[in-house]
């Protein structure tokens, strides 16, 4: 249960690593409802690692990991999609179907996760799409689209169960400059209505254009520039 004061994500000791090799050690951070949360890292450093095993997709290695009221230690299967409405998640290469228009790609994940009266659904639908800034787009196919627009309905689409959390991994990894702003205006103007936002990105123009607190993954580690300095790349 989540009470609302509880934070949508709280780590502490936590361990996490892939095909038996622990990747980040101690790992202590809590994230407030509402927070807007960069995680930093060079390559390899155990980002994607840190958000794969926060939506449940890696289990982790031991100690306490809470998100979104769910104890991630102990989640049973059919726990993880009750999860992930609670904690959307975006990435960087959109996952879109190809031969389906965005609100199909929409409407598809909310028949997935339990919607089933037509009408709600297109009213979510067109909520999601106004929200990320594309309110006539729903008819469009994904190459319609250019890459920052397809991001956008990716956006929408982690959007669409009124989730706590995006988690987003490098979602401006695959666009150029003009659209990584765009997008993360996206991102922020989202963040501004309540969601907490944690985003993966190797992007520090936009973090020195935009600061915000900062989660660096190095050396094993996990720094929050809370309590520590951070320095990857943002000197
Ligand atoms: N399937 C896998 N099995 C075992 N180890 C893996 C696997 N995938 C990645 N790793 C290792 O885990 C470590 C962390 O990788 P991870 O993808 O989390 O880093 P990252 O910080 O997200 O990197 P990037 O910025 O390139 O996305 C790396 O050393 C990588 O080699």
């Amino acid at each position: 249960m989540t009470f609302s004061n509880d934070p949508v994500l709280d780590i502490s000791g936590a361990s996490v690593g892939q095909s038996g090799q622990t990747i980040l050690e101690n790992v202590t951070f809590s994230i407030d409802k509402g927070e807007f949360v960069y995680l930093i890292g060079r390559t390899g450093s155990g980002k994607s690692t840190l958000l794969r095993t926060l939506y449940a997709e890696l289990p982790p290695h031991g100690g306490t990991l809470n998100a979104v009221g769910y104890d991630l230690s102990n989640l049973k299967r059919k726990e993880v999609p009750r999860l992930r409405r609670k904690l959307g998640i975006v990435f960087q290469d959109f996952q879109l179907f190809e031969d389906r228009s965005v609100a199909e790609n929409l409407i598809f994940v909310m028949k997935a996760t339990g919607w089933s009266d037509k009408s709600k659904m297109k009213g979510r639908v067109a909520e999601v799409l106004m929200n990320v800034g594309l309110p006539n787009s729903g008819q469009k196919m994904p190459h319609q689209l250019s890459g920052g627009e397809q991001q956008r309905v990716g956006i929408a689409r982690a959007l669409i169960n009124f989730p706590n959390i995006l988690i987003a991994d490098e979602p401006t990894g695959n666009l150029d400059p003009y659209f990584s702003e765009e997008i993360y205006e996206v991102f922020k103007d989202i963040n501004n209505k309540g969601t907490a936002v944690l985003m993966a990105t190797h992007d520090h123009h936009i973090i020195k254009r935009h600061p915000a607190r900062v989660l660096q993954c190095e050396d094993g580690r996990l720094l929050d520039s809370v309590k520590e300095k951070v320095t990857y790349g943002l000197d």
